[in-house]
């Protein structure tokens, strides 16, 4: 006779799910591929920290609806690149929300190896629309070498950095989302001390106290007129 397999409950609950999903609707083909994804997500958390453990209950509110909000700050654009994914947040969601559109591709850019095994073998399971880059941020113009849509980040840097990785890209026509926190107001003021930028601020959609900042102008501001005290 069979032996009966105990079945390990997902940490993940099935009301946040739905509370997502209401939150921000996708097709019934991107929710089979982000199923995919979050059951590989559980299997590699047990070996390698890819979000806080404290979160996984939330999973799909506080990961999953917070990248898929992005996509309608940016309804047309094809092409993105995604700095620092890590565990696939936003770039790994975005790329399941844009499989089935032609011509999208979403770079996912991350210099830790073992995330970016990660990244590969969730793009696989997903047949999402993405490509992993083992790499620095520093690298990667010149590497991509192709017309980017929209730059992205959650959780990486401070906002006068990102907005320094990003400059290249929007100088050639990109709108740049950052996924940032409560501090956002004291970020913006350091940022500007570097930039010349006109941020448009979107509040989460998520609930909490996350912001999303958009831009689509980034000017270096001139060095002379920053005081001695302000440099970094
Ligand atoms: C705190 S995690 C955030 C991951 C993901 N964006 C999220 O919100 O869950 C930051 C990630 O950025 C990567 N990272 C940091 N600096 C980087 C750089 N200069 N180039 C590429 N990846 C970087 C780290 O390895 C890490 O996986």
């Amino acid at each position: 006779m069979a032996k009966a397999v105990a079945q390990t409950p997902s940490p993940v609950l099935p009301s946040d799910k739905a509370t997502a999903l209401a939150l921000t609707p996708v097709s019934r083909e991107t929710e089979v591929r982000l199923n995919h994804y979050v059951d590989l997500l559980i299997e590699w958390q047990t070996k390698t920290n890819l979000v806080a453990p404290s979160t996984l209950p939330h999973l799909w509110t506080r990961h999953i609806s917070d990248s898929l909000q992005l996509l309608d700050l940016a309804p047309s654009a094809k092409i993105w690149v995604d700095f620092g994914s890590g565990g696939g947040f936003p770039g790994v969601v975005l790329a399941c929300a844009l499989a089935e559109t032609p011509g999208a591709n979403i770079h996912l850019v991350e210099r830790n190896a073992k995330k970016a095994a990660f990244l590969r073998e969730a793009v696989r399971v997903t047949s999402a629309a993405a490509t992993v880059h083992l790499a620095g941020i520093g690298d990667i113009v010149d590497r991509i070498g192709c017309r980017i849509d929209c730059v992205t980040a959650r959780a990486l840097a401070p906002l006068h950095q990102l907005v320094g990785f990003a400059e290249p890209f929007v100088r050639e026509g990109a709108k740049a989302l950052f996924l940032k926190g409560q501090d956002v107001e004291a970020e913006l003021t350091e940022a500007t001390k570097y930039w010349n930028i006109e941020p448009r601020l979107h509040s989460s959609r998520t609930g909490g106290h996350g912001w999303i900042v958009e831009l689509d102008r980034i000017e270096r501001r001139n060095p002379s007129a920053i005081t001695h005290g302000d440099r970094a």
